[in-house]
């Protein structure tokens, strides 16, 4: 019998990403093959491999900018690219996207009127504008022109302009690339406190395997393919190996093993 007096039970949200059977084809070659994983929210997931396994066209699909992507690929519980995650995910792609004649508050003031439009919203506008700048530590340079900073600098006014809508999921692509070790720090230091204190969601793609130490959950991947998708702890203990790059190794060891063993039968 029923029992209406019962509250349903409570709905738990859908993970920020959840991939099954994704391919994604660019021009005539199958780049992404296959990919089943999941970005669980709240937390930092690192997506690491090296220069041309598909990180780049993979964080393309997610926010909705790839084209020719099969498969099953949900963002905050829609379709990636649904119109609805437009302000919900922040994106940075590798190369800063700034405008070099403005200064930083303007560029971050431009964003923000397309963002939350319209003269009522100025003093709404005035606040994300000021505290993006303080998040990401330029607050000095606010009136410099983005063409005078240095390559980190506006990498970080990109950055900026990611934050602006408060994303729940932010995409970064190779965020601290070209940036000295304080910088690194400073950023990945950024990155827990926006997980920790607001529950964004980040996926953060690199090549260094030395920063998938910073990230809570790891998607290793490698010629389209995802070699593991877990913590770096259990990485490291499942391949009886002290550091992720000896666990990644492992990994391709192991995928090229069962490669062999598959053709030889
Ligand atoms: N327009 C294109 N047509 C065909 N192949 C492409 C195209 N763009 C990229 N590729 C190929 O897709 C593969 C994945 O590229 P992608 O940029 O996603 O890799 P990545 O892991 O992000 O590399 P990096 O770390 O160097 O940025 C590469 O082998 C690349 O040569």
């Amino acid at each position: 019998m029923m029992n209406y007096a019962t509250d349903p039970p409570p709905q738990t949200p859908a993970p920020a990403v959840h991939a099954d059977d994704l391919t994604v084809v660019r021009g005539s070659r199958t780049v992404l093959h296959h990919l089943h994983f999941t970005v669980p929210r709240g937390q930092i997931t690192g997506l690491l491999g090296p220069s041309g396994c598909g990180k780049s066209t993979l964080l393309r699909s997610i926010v909705g900018t790839q084209a020719k992507v099969r498969g099953t690929l949900n963002v905050l519980g829609h379709p990636a690219g649904h119109s609805t995650l437009r302000s919900r995910v922040g994106y940075v792609t590798q190369a800063p996207s700034v405008y070099d004649d403005l200064t930083v508050r303007q560029n971050l003031d431009y964003f923000a009127a397309i963002l939350d439009p319209g003269r009522a919203a100025a003093e709404r506008r005035h606040q994300h504008v000021t505290q993006a700048i303080a998040d990401v530590d330029l607050t000095r340079h606010a009136d410099a022109l983005a063409g005078n900073l240095s390559g980190g600098q506006r990498s970080r006014v990109s950055l900026a302009v990611a934050l602006l809508g408060t994303p729940e999921l932010l995409v970064l692509d190779e965020p601290t690339v070209g940036l000295d070790p304080v910088l690194r720090r400073d950023l990945w230091n950024l990155f827990h406190d926006l997980a920790a204190t607001r529950g964004t969601t980040l996926l953060v793609s690199s090549h260094v395997m030395d920063e998938a130490e910073r990230c809570h959950r790891l998607l290793l991947m490698r010629e389209g393919e995802v070699l593991a998708d877990d913590t770096p702890d259990a990485l490291r203990n499942r391949t009886g190996t002290d550091t992720i790059e000896a666990a990644f190794l492992h990994l391709v060891d192991e995928a090229a093993a069962g490669r062999t063993k598959e053709s030889t039968r």
